[in-house]
């Protein structure tokens, strides 16, 4: 489990993150994401205890990072994949590594063969790595200590499609086994097909956040009616939410059995009622942080 707690991090006047609550838990992969510059890496930096927050506080499995003896054992953290010793080979990379947690020399091979780095290119400075190399090599790193949680910031950038299905599944697999995820990208396709929750983070403030399926499902029936004044107030009364959209439809998060009873009750004519499809992430993160992206920032 990671729990972030009112973390806010100010660099002079400028507030990266300001006031960020919220959990990830074990047996899922929580998705955090967010337009260029919306905190996203300040906060995992918060998390990993490489940025000391202003306010608030991070803990992971119940404890600040910086308080355990062996963090790496508890953790596995991917914060930038390209941010490695240039002249060591992945290999050395990871021997190193294993010998500083105290972990068994044969981990090695066992996260190399996880990542799907051969043992030739395992012998190779990581100069000559290709993002995709660095990524699985990152990731091997992360894995090293056999973890119950893992951080990772951007880790499917680089990968061709192949690696991309690849580390979706080995998330997936991680969490099934009651692993915890933090993962963060702006492959949105990527992320609906992998995230069990999502954190949207937007301008360093949280804007919305919940199980991947009640954020994307949005309100679940459409309908019209003759009478829409009418409908909606019945709606209303009824302690439902109801907006219009821009088809000129009413949404509302009631069911359309329940819109039928309450339209009956009002005895509002209706002209359509429909379950609504899925939002899809893409137009949610458009929604949700169209005033935070840099496309969002008046010119
Ligand atoms: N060390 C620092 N000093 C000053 N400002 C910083 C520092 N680190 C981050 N920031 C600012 O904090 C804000 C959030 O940056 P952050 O890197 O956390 O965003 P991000 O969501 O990870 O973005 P991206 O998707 O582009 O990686 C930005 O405005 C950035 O310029």
């Amino acid at each position: 489990m990671i729990t972030a707690q009112h973390l806010t991090k100010r660099y002079g006047d400028h507030a990266a993150v300001d006031d960020v609550s919220f959990t990830a838990r074990p047996g899922r992969v929580t998705g955090f994401l967010g337009p260029n510059g919306a905190g996203k890496s300040t906060t995992m930096r918060m998390l990993c205890g490489l940025t000391a927050p202003t306010t608030g506080q991070a803990t992971v499995v119940d404890r600040p990072l910086r308080s355990m003896a062996n963090p790496g054992r508890t953790v596995g953290v991917l914060l930038d994949a390209s941010a490695q010793h240039a002249g060591r080979t992945g290999r050395e990379v990871l021997s190193l590594s294993a010998q500083l947690m105290g972990l068994p020399s044969s981990r090695v091979g066992a996260v190399l063969e996880t990542v799907g780095l051969t043992d030739a290119e395992s012998r190779k400075r990581t100069r000559s790595y290709s993002l995709g190399m660095r990524q699985r090599l990152g990731l091997a790193h992360a894995l090293l200590g056999d973890p119950t949680v893992l951080v990772l910031d951007e880790p499917a950038n680089g990968l061709d499609p192949a690696g991309i299905r690849w580390m979706r599944e080995l998330l997936r697999g991680f969490a099934a086994d009651g692993g915890t995820v933090l993962l963060s990208s702006h492959l949105l396709r990527e992320m609906e097909a992998v995230c069990d929750d999502l954190v949207i983070i937007g301008g360093g403030r949280i804007l919305a956040q919940g199980s991947a399926s009640e954020l994307l499902s949005g309100p679940s029936t459409r309908v019209r009616s003759v009478d829409d004044r009418a409908l909606t107030a019945a709606l209303t009364a009824a302690g439902h939410t109801v907006e219009r959209t821009d088809e000129g439809t009413l949404a509302t998060a009631a069911s359309p059995e329940e819109v039928g009873r309450v339209a009956l009750a009002a005895q509002v004519v209706l002209t359509e009622l429909r379950a609504a499809t899925s939002t899809g992430l893409e137009q949610l993160f458009f929604d949700t942080t169209a005033q935070h992206g840099r496309e969002g920032i008046a010119a």
